[in-house]
């Protein structure tokens, strides 16, 4: 077993989307690691570049329409220099994908067993015998009461909930040393997000998978990661172990996050609402500390020209300095909000 081997090596990503004729960077400059027997999750608000994040490192972009630099180095193989021949014998295989919304990833026309087993067709050279013994497998893996039962359904049948699982059990068929799970329950609703998640733990515990989860929701991260990245306008501004990150967060960015997430720091007071929007791809500040215009007490002075990531103990690293002397509106009488 390569326990905690690193086998995802995201270097130096930039992801840049045309947009009326000009390249505007979605993602800049992303470093990540990515180990067996993970769950790194990846976190921040809508619009901070998570998705294209999951996207390049699936070579799901049209080159037409986007420029990528950098290395996505998985397992000896840099996936950017790949084609879609190439890309197709690791997606599915060695790369499974989650998505957002079940109904959506599922053929209706197509019983359960057929979706699951068409994974198998194209990597695998297993029998119909040994397929139809798989996919029985892979239910019963992902939670499916009744596998025998589910596997003749149809998708319209099912629960958004049992869909989820379903595209879980499509997802690791092959056994896939990585996966990526963009929003795996954000459709669902609680009772059911949490047994997801919980499946989720359990297949990279039994497969010894890494699995990069990507959500908005730091209640999803907390139950969940060993490790978590936080990413705000396609950068990331801070990166650690969830202890780290929720023990001891550094970035103005973090905090906020964690101050505006119900039942953390604020139990009884209102929740913290952090002021303005991720900016959109063309209003991107090229300058200074990309949060920098939501948190306007804050002193320019406090925070770096250019931010390069800090590493303040071994595995957590801030962007920025101006985490040494942030402070929130009501924890300083001298800042005004
Ligand atoms: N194909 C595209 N063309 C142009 N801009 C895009 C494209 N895809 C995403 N963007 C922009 O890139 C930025 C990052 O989007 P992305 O979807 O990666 O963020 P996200 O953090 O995953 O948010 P969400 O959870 O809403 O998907 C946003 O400003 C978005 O509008």
């Amino acid at each position: 077993m390569e326990s905690t081997s690193e086998f995802l090596n995201i270097k130096d990503v930039s992801t840049a989307f045309k947009i009326n004729g000009k390249y505007y960077d979605a993602i800049s400059h992303i470093n990540l690691e990515v180990h067996h027997d993970e769950i790194l999750a990846i976190v921040g608000e809508s619009g901070c570049g998570k998705s294209t994040l999951a996207t390049t490192i699936m070579g799901l972009h049209d080159p037409a329409e986007t420029k990528i630099s950098g290395e996505v180095d998985f397992e000896g193989t840099n996936l950017l220099t790949l084609n879609e021949a190439g890309y197709n014998k690791f997606r599915g295989a060695k790369i499974g994908m989650i998505f957002q919304d079940p109904l959506s990833a599922l053929n209706p026309l197509k019983r359960i067993e057929d979706q699951i087993s068409e994974v198998m067709d194209y990597h695998t050279n297993f029998t119909a015998e040994q397929k139809h013994d798989r996919v029985l497998e892979l239910l019963d893996q992902v939670g499916i009461v009744n596998p025998k039962r589910t596997a003749h359904q149809f998708p319209h049948e099912l629960s958004g909930g049992m869909r989820q699982r379903v595209i879980i059990a499509i997802a690791i068929a092959c056994k896939p040393d990585l996966i990526i799970a963009d929003e795996p329950t954000t459709a669902l609703d609680v009772t059911i997000q949490a047994q997801i998640l919980d499946v989720l733990r359990e297949i990279q515990k039994e497969n010894h998978a890494g699995i990069i989860l990507i959500t908005h929701d730091l209640g999803v991260v907390a139950e969940t990661a060993d490790r978590v990245a936080v990413m705000y306008a396609g950068q990331i501004v801070e990166q650690g172990s969830a202890e780290q990150i929720f023990n001891t967060p550094k970035h103005p960015y973090t905090r906020s996050l964690l101050r505006s997430m119900p039942q953390l720091e604020n139990q009884n007071d209102d929740l913290y609402v952090i002021q303005g929007n991720v900016p959109s791809l063309q209003r991107m500040p090229h300058e200074g500390d990309r949060f920098a215009p939501r948190i306007p007490w804050v002193p320019e002075s406090a925070h770096e020209k250019d931010p390069v990531m800090h590493v303040i103990e071994t595995g957590h690293e801030v962007r920025c300095t101006c985490y040494k002397e942030f402070k929130f509106p009501d924890e300083a009488e001298d800042v005004k909000a």
